[in-house]
């Protein structure tokens, strides 16, 4: 085998366009300024534009080297010789040699003959490490590379799955299926499930918790297919969807979205609640809600006022102070539940990150409490799996609240029809893991303020 390519590139024997540009792809990526979507959006214009099948290669091998980075860096380290060192995020993206290094390792195997076609080089040189790789064994690695996580991460979720945590780490990895929430204000599931299986000529399922949700076999674009466009069906996580069954929103309420974001969560609240009462969205970033009106028309949805608060303390909430018959908080977090479909988020966050959500979460939650009317209720939630953003942010919220009581959320749920609503919760919160319940994570508390 020819070990020019396989030493570490330098300047003067720079790889090829199409390896060049995938190590310009996770460069950028672990800046962490934008997601990978817009990463490779951004990548691959202008001059760098690349054929469809290329681009695919190249978003693969970008989400594939994200999902294995400490097993690919510590293959790539031991061909180097040496002692592997730990995986130092901070250091990779500026190692413009080590990030093609690492994509050459991550470039799907079926996606071969396309790199090929665009540059016999690079796709020499992906065949030279992948052939070397297959030499380097894991089983002498430290736990953390074996499992694909971040070293700080693994003592925090070994804490809470025990022995699981291989199956959750393993989950972690896997691609995330497309599931989709039903409409009621415009179809019936079963009408939709049928219009879709027509449209889409594979297996749409039903999900296994979330009442009125649909999940797609793999991979599926959904834009042109009728019972999308006319609104039949949203994008939304079965996680997500469960958040919103927790809420329990009713006809004619006063119900507050706190973080609102795209508005998800708004757009299933409101149909939850028929196009009736007042549904507010509120969030701190103008540019997430801007996606919402065209979301609500889509939807049906007129019953939906937003507004960009300043922060959590913005004094035009004033007005809604104990009138609101339930307050979502789905409040800003790490996003590690999400890490099937986000697979750049355990490198992005550390422990000073956590905490630092933590806190803002704290504040938030107190803040939009204010609003809830006595015998109404509160829901906090997130997308992590961290007790620290989770369990111990909920009992401070408790603490200093004696007029909210927490409320079990199996009761909720098994109200909202959801069914074994028990292997949903951990004592009083719904807890859903990636690995046991095939949605991402989420966790949620409810409470009822005092009459
Ligand atoms: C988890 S996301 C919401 C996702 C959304 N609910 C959905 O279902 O698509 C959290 C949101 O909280 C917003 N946020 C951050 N700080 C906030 C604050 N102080 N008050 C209200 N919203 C805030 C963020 O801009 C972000 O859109």
């Amino acid at each position: 085998m020819a070990h020019r390519h396989a030493s570490r590139p330098t300047r003067s024997s720079a790889p090829t366009p199409p390896l060049a540009l995938a190590g310009t792809l996770l460069q950028r990526t672990l800046r962490f300024a934008e997601p990978p979507e817009a990463v490779l959006a951004r990548t691959l214009s202008g001059a760098n534009r690349v054929g469809q099948r290329l681009r695919h290669a190249l978003a693969d091998a970008l989400y594939g080297a994200l999902r294995a980075l400490p097993q690919l860096h510590w293959r790539w380290q031991r061909l180097q010789g040496g002692t592997p060192a730990p995986l130092d995020v901070a250091a990779l993206r500026d190692d413009a040699p080590a990030c093609q290094a690492l994509m050459a390792l991550a470039w799907p195997i079926d996606a071969a003959p396309w790199l090929a076609q665009a540059d016999a080089t690079s796709a020499e040189v992906v065949a030279e490490w992948q052939a070397r790789a297959q030499a380097v064994s894991l089983d002498d690695a430290p736990e953390a590379v074996r499992l694909g996580l971040p070293e700080w991460l693994v003592p925090r979720l070994q804490a809470q799955v025990g022995g699981e945590l291989p199956l959750l780490a393993a989950a972690l990895r896997a691609p995330a299926p497309v599931d989709l929430r039903v409409n009621l204000l415009k179809a019936r599931p079963a009408q939709a499930r049928e219009a879709l299986q027509q449209a889409l000529g594979g297996t749409v399922s039903t999900t296994p918790y979330a009442p009125h949700g649909l999940r797609l076999p793999g991979r599926t674009r959904l834009s042109g297919v009728p019972a999308y466009e006319q609104g039949w069906v949203e994008v939304q996580d079965e996680g997500s969807q469960l958040i919103v069954a927790l809420v329990g929103a009713r006809r004619g309420e006063t119900v507050v979205d706190f973080c609102a974001g795209a508005g998800g969560k708004t757009l299933a609240l409101g149909a939850e609640m028929r196009d009736s009462g007042r549904l507010y969205a509120f969030d701190t970033v103008a540019r997430r809600l801007l996606a919402l009106p065209a979301r609500l028309a889509r939807a049906g949805l007129t019953n939906v006022v937003t507004m960009q608060l300043r922060d959590e303390q913005d004094e035009r909430l004033e007005r809604l102070a104990g009138k609101v018959d339930r307050v979502l908080v789905d409040a800003p977090c790490t996003g590690l539940g999400t890490v099937r479909r986000h697979p750049e988020l355990p490198w992005r966050h550390d422990p000073a990150s956590v905490a630092q959500h933590a806190a803002l979460q704290q504040r938030i939650v107190a803040a939009a409490a204010r609003l809830v009317r006595p015998g109404g209720s509160l829901v906090y939630a997130t997308c992590s799996l961290l007790r620290e953003e989770n369990e111990d942010v909920a009992a401070a919220f408790t603490a200093h609240h004696p007029d909210f009581v927490v409320q079990p959320a199996a009761e909720r749920l098994a109200a909202a029809r959801v069914p074994q609503a028990q292997a949903l919760v951990q004592g009083p919160y719904l807890r859903l893991w990636p690995h046991r319940h095939g949605c991402d994570g989420f966790f949620a508390a409810v409470w009822q303020r005092r009459g």
